[in-house]
């Protein structure tokens, strides 16, 4: 019998196909059955393929239109991810908002968020009572993250002075010192793997004082070119080699509640360690299919994570079908459809993915 080949169709920006699509993954993909396919932005969507999954980071209303024409034309293939879900990493406000709601237990260690405030006008900046409890220095970032350069401009602003130049609607962050190295935990399904990288370094109590500036502005100071983050030199510049890694399963278990939360599989987080506790973690940061290229040996990861969902589909479908079949049989399709739809909702250990092999018309599109 001829191999079942799966065709998985990509729709990224110029930049991110290029760092993301590297011929190393294509061939590895194409040799376990998986056709990694450019989706045109010049066509429709609901147009090209058959896909039997869509990979994809693009944002705006009429690529969300041409994924919901897409899916009402195909209702078994799977989006990675649903852009209604995605959409929460666009506000810094609410990306980390389902870190608080977190709950792990049994750890030594804990973890959370920096304390923030998010500012709307120029008049709640200067209103101190507005921000009562939050202290110098603070981290202004953009309230949006939609991947403009703009949204990665930033400042750390040490006393009031350094409040005029800022423009609201903006988050105020407190600065916390950790030792100027950042953990990125990339997460690709089920997938947790942590890499050290060099981050703003500890701010003394001296320079807290106010012997600085009023305001230091800066740019995703983690991300160096690829050679220079990744070759050994850069590590002990940057001195990375001395700092301790939080444990692999703790992590794990902050991945595993994320991805469930925000019901997502491909994102990042960027967590600190508190440097006036030895065991307490922050997550400033969650991104969407953030640059996994730079992750060690990612092209086995995505092409493992490729295949268990295009086996999951399969398997789904046919269970689906088999169910739908039984209940076409004893008159109750409808109530049948909707117990599997609901199943597929459902997201156990397994790491079940938005899949669902029948019509769609019932189920929340927030739901996956
Ligand atoms: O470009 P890269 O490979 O550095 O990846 C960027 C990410 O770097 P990282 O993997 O975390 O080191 C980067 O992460 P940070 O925000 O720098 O933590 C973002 O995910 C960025 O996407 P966007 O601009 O926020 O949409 C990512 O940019 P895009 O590639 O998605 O444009
Ligand atoms: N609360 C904080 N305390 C200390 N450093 C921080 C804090 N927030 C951000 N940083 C530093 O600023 C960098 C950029 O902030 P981040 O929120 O990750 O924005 P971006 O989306 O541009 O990556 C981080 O990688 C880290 O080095
Ligand atoms: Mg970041
Ligand atoms: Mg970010």
């Amino acid at each position: 019998m001829a191999e079942r080949r799966f065709g998985v169709g990509y729709a990224l920006a110029p930049k991110k196909q290029q760092s993301f699509i590297q011929d190393s993954l294509v061939s590895l993909a194409r040799s376990r059955g998986i056709d990694l396919v450019r989706i045109e932005r010049e066509i429709p969507l609901a147009d090209q393929g058959p896909f039997d999954c869509v990979l994809h980071k693009l944002y705006g209303d009429d690529w969300r239109r041409q994924l919901e024409d897409f899916r009402a034309k195909n209702p078994n293939a799977v989006i990675i991810d649903y852009p209604e879900a995605i959409e929460r990493l666009h506000n810094r406000i609410s990306m980390l908002q389902v870190v608080s709601e977190l709950k792990i237990e049994d750890r030594s260690e804990t973890f959370g968020i920096p304390k923030q405030i998010v500012i709307y006008d120029k008049e709640t900046l200067f209103d101190r009572p507005a921000w009562e409890g939050l202290k110098f220095p603070v981290i202004a970032k953009p309230l949006v993250a939609d991947g403009s350069a703009k949204s990665h401009k930033m400042a750390l602003i040490f006393n009031h002075d350094g409040l005029s130049n800022l423009k609201p609607p903006i988050v105020l962050q407190e600065f916390v010192n950790h030792g100027g190295v950042i953990f990125k935990v990339y997460v690709v399904g089920e997938y947790v793997k942590c890499v050290k990288r060099k981050s703003l370094p500890d701010v003394s109590e001296e320079e807290k004082l106010g012997s600085l500036e009023g305001l230091l502005s800066f740019s995703q100071v983690s991300n160096l070119a690829t050679n220079e983050r990744t070759d050994d030199k850069y590590y002990k510049k940057m001195h990375l080699d001395e700092t301790e890694m939080p444990p692999q399963s703790f992590l794990t278990d902050i991945a595993r509640g994320l991805r469930r939360a925000m019901k997502l599989n491909l994102f990042n987080f960027d967590v600190i360690r508190d440097a006036r506790f030895g065991n307490r973690y922050l997550i400033i940061d969650i991104n969407y299919f953030p640059g996994y290229a730079k992750m060690p040996g990612y092209e086995t990861v995505l092409t493992d994570f490729f295949c268990d969902i295009m086996e999951k589909k399969e398997r789904e479908v046919e269970k689906g079908l088999e169910e739908k079949d039984g209940a076409d049989s004893r008159g109750c399709d409808k109530e049948m459809r909707k117990l599997v739809s609901n199943a597929y909702c459902s997201d156990g250990d397994d790491g079940v993915l938005p899949v669902s092999p029948l019509s769609r018309e019932e189920e929340n599109p927030i739901q996956v």
